[in-house]
């Protein structure tokens, strides 16, 4: 049951354990709802049969019903809203954590648009849910049974003609539930989309400018929006074709409970009592299933929800040892690797780079040397072969242990909106502020001086307030403050000019020193003292060695030489 639960609603175990206890609260709640119409029943069986009760009788079954019923209606409400207010935030954080861990290929291979919503739209879709149509269908599934048995007990004709059209109308619901889930799910891609699109549109505000694109883009944003309108306007018809059809048959159970009835009243084979008591079951029976109707549909709408959160769920994640390396040489082995199955961007790669030294990876736009910083780093998985530090393949080795010997300054550098102090922080969380200033002066991020607050100044969403170079070098400063024993650089001098160039290949230079250093940099000046450089075409390694082995030896590369040579006088 457990399971089941987990399963369907994507709740956490302690949030299963919420959903059971809000359940059995509902279920009680479902079964006192039933005492007033027993106490119609003691009124008419004075009033009809003679049977005289005492007054006290009434004024007793009365208080206690009220008592009891006021007692588990804020059970009821205190488990059903405080346990779901609870598991929403168990899910999220459940989630944040499961996405820490997994392999970056799941980003690549899934839109971050699509993965928000799983955050917010859909824990809160599973939140709304939880705290009302999950508890009260499970508390309604263990009333339904009950209710008819102790029916059938009394006689079983007049249980069937109340109870059957209910089970009817049911089985309409769940039988259109495929159909529901597939109408639900369509909307559901369409609002993706749409989000998806209104991203875009405010991302490429420069670009839809410039290039006049305005009436353009407004005018495909209005057809996508009308087309999900139309999406919604069907599903939302069907939905309500399903709960009016199953409505109808719910008013049979009380039909057909009066007409028959009547007849096995006159045929003597039950008494007005009986016939009364029935009525008012069916009545109570339909009045529940009305209104917990929109609570069963809900349950369907969120399926959608629920598998996209036991998708991600269910991803695979990086797992690994926590090891200490006794060295830092390192060692790529018959390296195959490929984003998508068809198309092979690293083939059997291999080299070695001893600890200390520095290795420079070069090659045509497209062969594959960033891919390979990434499986470097682990941000991907290689296919096949192996990438060994010390002897021991990252593979085996745990996130946490990798990342701290390891620096890594992108090409495309993330900032937080935060200060600038915080930002560089992030190369070591314990370094105090002279440390963070310190490692700030070596990337020769003296454009800090400038800022309104200094170091203390917030930088904006993704560092906007900075100019390309200037968040590079807070990236390098990082890379200064965590001083880790490997060092990957991958274009780093992308985003400087020449001057500052100069200064950070100076202290670059310190930083290096002593470290296993891999970089790739298309200034092939930059990297001619590299102890060895591999030169990468079409993912495989076309050549390795000094600049002046490979000045001899590869064509490859003096052509990549004689291109930057020619790309350096350049004329506009
Ligand atoms: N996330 C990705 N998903 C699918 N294919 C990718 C992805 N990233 C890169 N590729 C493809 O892998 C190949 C190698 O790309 P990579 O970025 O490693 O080349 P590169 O040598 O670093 O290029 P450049 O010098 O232009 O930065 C390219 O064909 C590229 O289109």
């Amino acid at each position: 049951m457990k399971q089941f639960l987990k399963r369907s609603f994507a709740l956490t175990d302690r949030g299963v354990h919420g959903a059971l206890k809000a359940g059995m609260f509902s279920f009680l709640v479902f079964v006192i709802t039933m005492f007033p119409a027993m106490l119609l029943l003691l009124l008419v069986d004075q009033l009809l049969l003679q049977h005289v009760h005492d007054t006290l009788t009434y004024v007793l079954f009365s208080l206690i019903t009220l008592i009891v019923m006021e007692v588990l209606l804020s059970f009821e409400y205190e488990s059903q809203y405080n346990e779901t207010y609870k598991e929403a935030a168990n899910l999220r954080i459940e989630i944040a954590q499961k996405l820490s861990q997994l392999e970056m290929s799941y980003f690549s291979k899934h839109d971050l648009a699509d993965l928000a919503q799983s955050i917010m739209a859909d824990v809160a879709a599973i939140e709304h849910a939880g705290s009302h149509a999950i508890p009260t269908a499970l508390g309604f599934c263990l009333f339904l049974p009950l209710i008819t048995i102790l029916m059938l007990i009394g006689n079983w004709k007049m249980a069937l003609l109340a109870i059957v059209p209910t089970l009817v109308s049911f089985g309409l619901i769940v039988l259109g539930k495929n159909y529901a889930r597939a109408q639900f799910n369509k909307h559901y891609v369409r609002l993706r989309e749409n989000s998806q699109a209104f991203q875009e549109r405010i991302e490429m505000s420069k670009e839809i400018t410039a290039f006049n694109l305005t009436e353009h883009v407004k005018s495909s944003l209005y057809a996508r929006l009308e087309d999900s309108q139309r999406v919604h306007w069907k599903s939302e018809r069907n939905a309500a074709f399903l709960i009016m059809g199953s409505e109808i048959f719910g008013h049979f159970s009380l039909a057909f409970t009066i007409v028959g009835g009547i007849f096995l009243m006159q045929t003597g084979e039950i008494s007005i009592l009986y016939l009364i008591g029935y009525v008012l079951a069916a009545m109570k029976i339909k009045e529940m299933v009305d209104a917990n109707m929109e609570f069963f549909m809900e349950i369907f709408y969120i399926n959608s929800a629920v598998e996209r959160i036991n998708e991600i769920r269910n991803a695979k994640v990086l797992s690994g040892l926590d090891v200490s390396f006794s060295s830092f040489d390192m060692s790529i082995e018959h390296l195959n690797f490929s984003y998508d199955t068809n198309k092979p961007v690293l083939k059997d790669v291999s080299f070695t780079v001893p600890q200390g030294s520095v290795c420079a990876l070069v090659g045509e736009s497209g062969c594959g040397k960033t891919t390979l910083l990434h499986l470097i780093a682990r941000l991907y998985d290689f296919d096949s072969g192996s990438i060994s530090i010390g002897g021991v393949n990252i593979k085996d080795v745990s996130a946490e242990s990798l990342y701290r010997n390891l620096s890594i300054v992108f090409q495309d550098v993330v900032l937080f909106n935060t200060s600038v102090l915080e930002n560089i922080r992030i190369g070591r969380e314990d370094a105090d502020d002279e440390e963070v200033k310190r490692a700030a002066r070596l990337a020769q991020c003296d454009f800090i001086d400038n800022l309104p607050e200094g170091f203390d100044t917030l930088i904006g969403e993704n560092g906007r307030q900075l100019s390309g170079g200037e968040r590079q070098r807070i990236s390098i400063a990082r890379a200064f403050l965590k001083n880790a024993p490997i060092l990957i650089l991958d274009e780093i001098a992308s985003s400087l000019d020449v001057d500052n160039e100069r200064k950070i290949q100076e202290s670059l230079n310190d930083l290096m020193k002593n470290k296993t250093v891999i970089i790739i940099s298309h200034r092939m000046k930059s990297i001619q003292n590299a102890a060895r450089i591999v030169v990468l075409k079409e993912g495989h390694v076309e050549a390795c060695g000094t600049h002046s082995e490979l000045l001899r030896s590869s064509s490859s590369y003096q052509k990549l030489l004689e291109k930057t040579q020619a790309a350096d006088e350049f004329v506009y």
